[in-house]
């Protein structure tokens, strides 16, 4: 049989072509509707030099003044200078719980090692049921790890939601003597570009790289309102990714005291949030604490969606595996 390689290179080229077409509607559609949210009273902030941003235009400031970080909206060496001579100390809380051990966490810490604060005092807090499966790696001199142990949890979902308990109870209590600022982080995902002092503030808060480009009405808040994760969508913003989230300690023991209480409440009832965790942290952020820093999807990199290109990702999404990883 003769195969038409002229027809099906046409349409690839079809395809190719309209997909591309596709995706920049898309991303200026998203434009469109951030700029939308901005109320006409609040002064907009000046944008970067469209030739540092991935996109020219992108919100850099939310409606109530936080920045919204993208490269090209900072500076660099003035950040670190600042932080360098103030002595900063920055923490990262990882829980690598049950196969998610061996199977994320050594790139998450070799690339931490790499890409996290360079130049800055850290600590790496890994947080675990098996601390002896701990890989040793050998890290830069200011960067120090400290390793504590967690009970054992069968449900992943009881892993991800009970990071709000053991949080407060294993790691702040170290954290608030070590640190000035603490992320805490998932551990299936990968730094791949500086991540730096930039990043740093009260209560900040990553968008969610998968719902970024999406209008709002399809962001995925809890909307059963016997829910302590309740959240009606016109009160809200944007959407928080719970793989990231961090400030300083005073502000972390409120946020995790919260969704604790709603996780709790909720399980009394019967019931689990949509996003577990994640749905909880979004309504706290949107109801009770406004960030006061927002990270650009740069700093979360859900690296295979293909309507979000980015020019400057400082960490990804690692592949999942939850066929594998989750029981
Ligand atoms: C359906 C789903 O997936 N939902 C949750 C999950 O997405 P994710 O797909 O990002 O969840 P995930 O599998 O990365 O679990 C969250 C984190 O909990 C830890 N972990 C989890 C399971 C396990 O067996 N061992 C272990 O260590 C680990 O640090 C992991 O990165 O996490 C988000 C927070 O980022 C939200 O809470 C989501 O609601
Ligand atoms: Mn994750």
């Amino acid at each position: 049989m003769k195969v038409p390689y002229r027809r099906i290179s046409l349409c690839a080229v079809l395809v190719a072509l309209s997909y591309f077409i596709y995706w920049k509607s898309l991303i200026s559609v998203k434009q469109e509707t951030s700029r939308n949210l901005l109320p006409s009273t609040q002064p907009q902030q000046e944008a970067a030099p469209p030739s540092l941003l991935c996109y020219p235009d992108v919100p850099t400031v939310s409606p109530w003044g936080a920045p919204i970080v993208w490269e090209g909206t900072f500076d660099p060496e003035e950040d670190f200078r600042l932080h360098h001579e103030r002595g900063t100390v920055v923490g990262i809380s990882v829980f690598a719980v049950g196969k998610y051990l061996s199977r994320y966490l050594l790139p998450f810490l070799v690339s931490a090692n790499q890409h996290f604060m360079p130049g800055l005092k850290c600590v790496i807090y890994v947080v675990t049921d098996q601390p002896s499966a701990v890989p040793s790696v050998s890290l830069r001199p200011d960067l120090n790890l400290v390793v504590l142990r967690c009970p054992s949890r069968t449900r992943w979902q009881e892993i991800s939601m009970m990071r709000m308990k053991d949080l407060p109870e294993l790691v702040f209590p170290l954290a608030k003597e070590q640190v000035d600022y603490l992320f805490c982080m998932d551990v299936d995902q990968v730094f791949i570009g500086r991540y730096g002092p930039e990043t740093l503030g009260d209560l900040v808060a990553q968008l969610h790289s998968g719902l970024y480009h999406m209008n709002k009405t399809y962001y995925t808040y809890e909307q059963d309102p016997r829910s302590a994760a309740f959240t009606p969508p016109e009160k809200a913003h944007y959407y928080y990714h719970a793989a990231v989230f961090g400030g300083t300690i005073p502000h972390l023991v409120k946020l995790t005291s919260s969704c604790l209480r709603g996780i709790l409440q909720d399980r009394s009832k019967g019931l689990e949030a949509v996003w577990q965790d994640e749905s909880h942290l979004n309504r706290y952020l949107a109801l009770e604490a406004l960030p006061s820093k927002i990270l650009s999807p740069e700093y979360c990199w859900m690296s295979w969606n293909p309507f979000l290109l980015l020019k400057n990702p400082k960490m990804r999404w690692a592949q999942k595996d939850y066929k594998n990883l989750r029981s």
